[in-house]
């Protein structure tokens, strides 16, 4: 496992954020992460970021009690709340994961596929009702999905069934979203649509942490950021001070060069072999 000393700032979680301390998890005798300090605040995007196996996909299911931690040390508090120890319902209604690799076969509709993200929000033995439908028509609309809303999800592209995930989850009308490579399989425009939901849910309050490959993209869309290596956190901050030569270059073993975007000013990066 690769292990980085740079100097890390965490950022702070606002009221309503996510909080979280001490996630450890282990497998196959391997810590796979060690003892992971990181925040999101409310009302912003934040982008989880790190090499491949750097341990991203398995933080987010972490704290989104998918899979437990490797001990009681660990504490994931989302707007004040202990978001481990809540019942699995109420947590539901809180939360939304969307995975990289959800399970697409089943024999259902896209809407149907979204009305899934419902689940939480009805009684036990109630059917889906008017405003299940609604939300979900609305989700549809949103991730731009509604002409494909009688199709079976089984027949769609990647990025179609990338975009139905997306739809389940803004369904669900969560406080915190998780969401794995969420730009996975998406063409450039809709990698944009994208990332422009996920801008909007955080201008409504919705706290959003996401993981990302593409540092770029990162540094263009995300208010915050986390870098994971080898299951530790090596930065946490404004993409313009963890998204620089010295903090990037020895976590992917890269030469990374930093220019500016001509339209946002943001940081736009580029990366040669390291020599
Ligand atoms: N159930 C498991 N058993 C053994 N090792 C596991 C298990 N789950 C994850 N790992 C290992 O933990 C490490 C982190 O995996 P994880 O999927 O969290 O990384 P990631 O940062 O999301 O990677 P990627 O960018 O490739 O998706 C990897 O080395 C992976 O092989």
């Amino acid at each position: 496992m690769t292990t980085t000393s740079l100097p890390t700032s965490l950022g702070t979680a606002s009221a309503g954020g996510l909080d979280a301390a001490r996630v450890t998890w282990a497998a196959g005798g391997r810590l796979i992460l060690d003892g992971v300090d990181v925040t999101a605040p409310a009302g912003a995007v934040s982008g989880l970021l790190g090499p491949n196996g750097s341990g991203k996909s398995t933080l987010l299911r972490v704290l989104a009690a998918v899979q437990p931690p490797a001990d009681g040390a660990a504490r994931v508090a989302f707007d004040g709340a202990d978001l481990l120890g809540l019942p699995r319902r109420r947590r539901a209604r809180l939360l939304a994961l969307v995975e990289q690799e959800a399970s697409t076969d089943l024999p259902v509709t896209v809407l149907d596929a979204v009305l899934l993200g419902r689940i939480p929000h009805r009684s036990l033995l109630a059917g889906e009702g008017a405003d299940d439908r609604a939300a979900a028509r609305r989700a549809l609309a949103t991730v731009g999905l509604t002409d494909l809303a009688d199709r079976e999800v089984a027949t769609l592209s990647g990025g179609e069934r990338q975009r139905v995930h997306m739809a389940r989850a803004l369904a669900q009308e969560p406080a915190l979203i998780l969401l794995d490579e969420p730009t996975n399989h998406l063409d450039i425009a809709a990698q944009l649509g994208a990332l422009r939901v996920l801008r909007t849910l955080a201008g409504q309050g919705v706290t959003v942490l996401a993981a990302l490959h593409d540092l770029t993209l990162a540094a263009q869309h995300c208010d915050h950021v986390v870098l994971l290596s080898g299951g530790r956190v090596v930065a946490a901050g404004d993409v313009r001070d963890v998204l620089v030569p010295d903090v990037v270059d020895p976590v992917y073993g890269v030469r990374t060069d930093v220019l500016t975007h001509p339209r946002t000013g943001r940081p736009v990066l580029t990366f040669s072999p390291r020599d």
